[in-house]
């Protein structure tokens, strides 16, 4: 079977996006993991695949696939270059649009300039709502990884964060704690690991260990999580400029209920067609 998808990044965090109004076409995990293989397939952190919804006042449905072939709730550089798809390929012509996602309804804008504004929602902090095994929602939790413990903030911006707070992220030991935490039996349905640098109390330095992507180059849910992390911690104060590997994000929260705005570039890259192959 031939499929027809656009290559597209926001900030270098890159995805397969597929167009299920007109093809039809949904991947398997089999065929996910495929997609995003690097080296046998065309290589992407997500893969995004629009599709029409029954919902009253809604657009869009879009869900997402990480590389490791899971389904997840939720995609924030996703959601901006989601908003440029319809636009490029002729879905829609609104410029504000709400997408029902697996996790609930945002609101992403096309801005004049090209930019994406996209309303993330609230974020939430139960530790049921994460999910996290704890017996407290206390803004810092301690967590045991390894032989060391490890102070966290859980944010659940539909999908699941665990931000911690480092000296200097380019020193951090992503590659070495990311796994560990991603995989903690306190997570039972895993977690996104973040480590957030303070530089001032409107920016941060980011890096995050993506849930079923491993390291990449930005994570916007995870931008979200960190600047709500650090809002609730009195490290920061709104609107905060997040430096990603990969560029520059903009984040406001208003506190408690509001919803979290971030503001960010989405770039496409080609559009072309791959035969998949017959044994997925
Ligand atoms: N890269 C994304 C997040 C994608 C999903 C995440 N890995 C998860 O499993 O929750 C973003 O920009 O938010």
């Amino acid at each position: 079977m031939k499929i027809r998808f656009t290559k597209m990044h926001g900030l270098g965090n890159d995805f397969v996006v597929l167009d299920a109004i007109n093809q039809n076409f949904v991947p398997t995990p089999e065929q996910a993991r495929w997609l995003a293989d690097r080296h046998f397939g065309i290589g992407c952190d997500q893969l995004l695949v629009v599709e029409k919804t029954d919902t009253p006042g809604v657009d869009f449905r879009y869900r997402i696939f990480n590389a490791d072939g899971g389904e997840v709730e939720q995609c924030g550089n996703g959601a901006r270059c989601f908003v440029r798809f319809v636009h490029e390929q002729g879905l829609t012509q609104k410029r504000e649009i709400r997408v029902e996602t697996k996790c609930g309804i945002i609101a992403p804008r096309l801005e004049a300039d090209g930019q994406v504004n996209v309303d993330m929602g609230a974020p939430r902090f139960l530790p049921a709502e994460i999910p996290f095994d704890s017996a407290t929602d206390a803004v810092v939790q301690p967590l045991m990884v390894g032989d060391a413990t490890i102070d966290i903030s859980v944010v659940s911006m539909g999908n699941p964060h665990a931000v911690q707070v480092v000296a200097d992220v380019d020193a951090a030991p992503v590659a070495q704690l990311g796994p560990l935490i991603e995989a903690h039996p306190r997570f039972p349905r895993r977690v996104n690991a973040g480590f957030m640098q303070i530089v001032d109390r409107h920016a941060i330095r980011l890096r995050v260990y993506e849930r079923g992507a491993g390291e990449t180059l930005a994570c916007g849910t995870g931008a979200c999580a960190a600047v709500v992390a650090g809002i609730r911690r009195g490290l920061l104060d709104s609107p905060v400029r997040v430096a990603t590997r990969g560029g520059e994000l903009s984040i406001a929260w208003g506190g408690a209920n509001s919803p979290v705005m971030m503001t960010g570039p989405a770039t496409t890259v080609f559009t072309a067609e791959i035969e998949l192959p017959n044994n997925l």
